[in-house]
């Protein structure tokens, strides 16, 4: 495997002609790192860069060896992005359609894909979504259906945008424990500070800059701390 690290230099996004993150930088190696803000603070636009879907107006990004502007169109076997909102990612009519099409992508052949598709189903219990019609999911489904299909492909880092916003709490706990088992490196943004248990760091990210930067018991109380505060106001 590639050496796990994500480097930003300086990295400035506008977005609609605003400025959406201001001179980022950030050497990340570490194994889970949970990424933690406001509404509009820059999260999910920092993930789009890391697998290549947004490119930065300046500075120099890397993730695992690659510029993220010369292997834009390739960057997500690398670099997965399960999205918030399930509709911007699934697009086949039966589940088993969706899981296959990564791999598909990837290369698989068509025997090799559906047995694929077919384990991690039986995997995570869901043997009965095989031929169910993706429209006929409920919001919580479509999101674990999303992340089993990215699951599949085996990037070597893995882009969670609020994947236990619309879970169940058998699921969400599931999810958790398949997000600390992974051999692969995780990024996880989340309003949430208790979704970062057992994260090795944590970025809170506010107005598109780093307000702080450490372990979650730095970041967190701090974060909760300030949130408070406002609502307080
Ligand atoms: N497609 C877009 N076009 C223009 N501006 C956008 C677009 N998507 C996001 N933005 C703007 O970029 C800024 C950062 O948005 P982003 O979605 O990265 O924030 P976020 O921290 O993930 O927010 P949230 O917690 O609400 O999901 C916001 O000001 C938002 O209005």
């Amino acid at each position: 495997m590639t050496q796990p690290l994500i480097r930003l230099d300086k990295v400035s996004l506008t977005r609609g002609g605003q400025p959406v993150l201001t001179d980022v930088s950030l050497t990340i190696r570490e194994s889970r790192i949970g990424i933690i803000g406001y509404n509009g603070s820059g999260k999910s636009s920092l993930l789009r860069l890391l697998c290549g879907l947004l490119t930065p107006d300046s500075g120099e990004l890397t993730v695992h060896g690659l510029d993220t502007r010369d292997h834009q169109k390739t960057l997500f076997k690398t670099a997965g992005l399960i999205f918030q909102n399930p509709d911007h990612q699934l697009i086949f009519p039966t589940v088993i359609e969706e899981l296959c099409f990564g791999l598909r992508n990837l290369g698989c052949s068509k025997a090799d894909a559906i047995a694929q598709a077919e384990q991690i189903l039986q995997r995570y219990q869901r043997e009965h979504w095989r031929d169910r019609p993706v429209a006929s999911l409920s919001e919580g489904q479509k999101q674990l259906l999303c992340i089993l299909s990215v699951l599949l492909m085996e990037p070597s880092v893995l882009l969670f945008d609020e994947p236990y916003s619309a879970l169940d709490y058998p699921t969400r706990h599931q999810l958790a424990r398949v997000i600390y088992d992974l051999p692969q490196q995780a990024i996880m943004v989340s309003h949430e500070p208790n979704s970062f248990v057992g994260f090795d760091r944590v970025i809170w990210l506010d107005q598109g800059a780093i307000r702080m930067d450490g372990t979650p018991d730095d970041v967190l109380p701090a974060y909760e701390a300030a949130a408070l505060a406002i609502e307080a106001l």
